[in-house]
């Protein structure tokens, strides 16, 4: 939508204002609420539930369809050996410390994070710098939240060390961030008191299967492993060529050590994944000059490490031959997530791509970017987009023998020659005894040199060998034969690499209700969320001026049209203004509406309504809903509409 409202930035987000709506609207809500809730876990309501099936519609069509992907669905509980191999069990962990007087548990990063912002606002509160001052009811709070720390100057060398620790935070080992606390006296601060040192806490929610209570099990934290496993399958399927990609939209579980930043941090949510499999030795993407020219806004490595945040903004193919983005897949990978970002509404402005430090990467991965999106919690990873390497495949492989290997054919067979030893098998066993098997392993273990040796001095007449036990013995040509072959070698065989984009489909939701919200006056509860019609929940509402059965009739034409047309809609015939009814759906982001009175069921006109601007437009029936059905699938804009129709400027009934 091309429509930015006249007055939808003057007013600055108001939080409790957005939370009341999305709590009113039952976007979403604690999960167990009646039970008392249990942090971490929300329920969806309807609203919510139909934005994020249009999230994953719109995901599945931008990659899955787009890229010809290969969709999976794989179970959540997992055997535990496969979190054993993954590195899971050993790794997957984040550290805590504890409240030493409460026992209040939380995690040690968040707490050095939170702790230090705070301090910083605090000494732009007093320096003069605020953006806005601190509001009064805010204060009172911050009495009890000594995180979020009042007016207070720090030294300019604090200030600078303090933003150097943000830059980098993700850097920091457990003993590090303890090291944090003691030296900037870090404190719980919802009680002012020490906290422990950092200790690792596995984030993996422990299971059995069966009931035997033998065979320990996991919730998966993510999908990916699913996809690995089956991945013989998949290159099958594939008709065993390379590169290619699958993908899972799937539930994924953490047990977050402090989850408090409502959908942003939960213990149960939903993700979509992509393994992108490529050989190792070229890892170029045959579409990458489609998107060469996307600008992104990039916060590297180098610069973080310098302890600034400020973004570059660059093309990605400038990005990716600069050596800056590691790889045209990858660089190929971060263009596609912005420009899915953007088109479901995420606001640009607010969008960037920071790369992984050195500490925070996985140890096999070889570079690693994730799309962060700022909001009223900061910013905020959304997608991480990460080259995993060989690594997954290789320890999946090295664990169950099964091969997860790619098999090519080569145009031009490799020819090279080696030397082959042979052993006199019979004369062998009757020499060596049950020593055979050593010589004959001492033997297989030479490389080219050390046999080179031993063929010439069997040329000689004789050639002693020494085992790896230090045992000596003489091998003469009746026993063992060293000749010169030829080896012609038609199959590659490799473990390609994983590209992997990966996606918190919580996280984009929330982060895109925060940009889409804003409120049509300052002090009247008017809220609004300017969602894309791509992701709305309900694209048109239907209003007839009242539930008489006299516009029953064209209700019922209407939305069967639309309905046909593969256009959700919904009708509100409540017994309330036409003002409210639309004030309400504004709330829900429905982005048009249709307006049926009497001149309706008189000459068959219709009013259509948009969202941001509230401008009307009339015609006949069939005209209106033609338009709105362009509108809704994007073929026209609000603009557009405006030159087709004639602008409503009847009665005020919608207002
Ligand atoms: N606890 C969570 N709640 C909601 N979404 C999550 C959570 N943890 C991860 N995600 C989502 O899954 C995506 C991929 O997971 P990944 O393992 O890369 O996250 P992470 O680096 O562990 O996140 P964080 O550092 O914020 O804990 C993230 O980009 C995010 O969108």
């Amino acid at each position: 939508m091309a429509n930015i409202p006249v007055n939808k930035t003057a007013h600055p987000f108001d939080k409790a204002r957005f939370e009341a709506l999305l709590n009113r609207r039952f976007f979403y809500a604690p999960a167990f609420e009646i039970y008392g809730g249990v942090a971490g876990l929300y329920d969806y309501g309807p609203p919510g539930s139909s934005l994020q099936s249009n999230i994953i519609a719109e995901w599945r069509k931008h990659f899955i369809v787009e890229e010809h992907m290969l969709e999976v669905d794989t179970t959540v509980m997992t055997p535990a050996p496969v979190f054993e191999t993954s590195g899971h069990v050993a790794r997957f962990a984040d550290w805590m410390v504890k409240d030493l007087k409460t026992g209040e548990v939380l995690r040690a990063d968040h707490l050095v994070k939170n702790v230090l912002e705070a301090r910083l606002a605090g000494d732009k509160e007093a320096r003069g710098l605020a953006a806005q001052p601190v509001k009064d009811d805010d204060k009172k709070k911050k009495k009890k939240d000594k995180a979020k720390a009042v007016a207070v100057k720090l030294a300019d060398e604090q200030v600078k060390e303090y933003e150097a620790i943000l830059a980098q935070l993700d850097n920091y080992s457990g003993p590090e961030l303890g090291e944090l606390c003691r030296k900037h006296a870090i404190t719980n601060p919802d009680s002012g008191n020490e906290v422990s040192e950092p200790q690792q806490f596995n984030l993996m929610f422990a299971s059995s299967i069966g009931p035997t209570g033998q065979h320990p099990g996991f919730l998966r934290p993510e999908t990916a492993q699913g996809h690995f496993l089956n991945f013989s399958r998949l290159l099958e399927f594939n008709n065993g060529r390379i590169p290619f990609a699958s993908a899972q939209i799937g539930r994924s579980f953490r047990n977050e050590i402090s989850p408090r930043a409502g959908l942003l941090r939960v213990r149960e949510f939903t993700m979509a994944e992509i393994e992108h499999y490529v050989d190792p030795e070229d890892k170029n993407h045959e579409r990458f000059a489609d998107v060469r020219e996307v600008e992104l806004d990039l916060l590297d490595r180098d610069t973080q490490s310098a302890g600034s945040t400020k973004v570059t903004r660059m093309k990605i193919g400038e990005a990716v031959d600069k050596g800056i983005v590691a790889n045209e897949t990858l660089g190929y990978f971060l263009a596609r997530i912005n420009q899915f970002l953007l088109k479901i509404g995420v606001d640009p402005a607010r969008l960037r791509f920071r790369q992984h430090m050195a500490n925070e990467m996985a140890h096999y991965a070889t570079d690693c970017w994730d799309a962060e999106i700022q909001n009223s919690y900061g910013w905020t990873e959304c997608v991480g987009c990460a080259d995993r390497a060989a690594y997954d495949l290789s320890v999946h492989t090295a664990k169950t023998g099964h091969p997860l290997v790619v098999r090519q054919a080569l145009k031009e067979p490799i020819v090279t020659e080696k030397l082959v030893a042979e052993f006199n098998k019979k004369n062998f066993g009757k020499t060596f005894g049950k020593d055979s098997a050593l010589i004959q392993k001492t033997v297989d273990s030479m490389d080219e040199a050390a046999l080179s040796k031993v063929q010439g001095e069997l040329a000689q007449g004789s050639a002693t060998i020494t085992s790896s036990d230090g045992k000596e013995f003489k091998l003469t040509p009746e026993l063992l034969t060293i000749e010169k072959k030829t080896f012609k070698q038609s199959i590659r065989e490799f473990t390609p690499n994983v590209i992997e984009p990966s996606f918190g489909l919580g996280r984009i939701l929330y982060v895109l209700l925060e940009h889409s919200f804003w409120s049509r006056e300052q002090d009247v509860e008017r809220g609004v969320l300017s969602l894309p019609a791509v992701v709305a929940p309900t694209k048109v509402l239907i209003v007839p001026l009242s539930a008489k059965t006299e516009f029953d009739p064209l209700v019922r034409e209407v939305s069967t049209k639309l309905r046909k047309a593969g256009v959700f809609s919904r009708v509100d015939d409540s017994n309330t203004s036409i003002g409210k009814r639309y004030a309400r759906n504004d709330e829900l982001g429905t982005p048009y509406g249709l307006t049926l009175d009497f001149a309706s069921v008189q000459n068959r006109t219709m009013t259509l309504r948009e969202r941001d601007t509230t401008g009307q437009l009339i015609g006949s029936i069939d005209a209106v809903i033609d338009t709105v059905i362009e509108l809704v699938n994007g073929t026209i804009d609000w603009a557009e509409a405006c030159r087709r129709l004639p602008a409503y400027d009847g009665v005020q009934a919608v207002e």
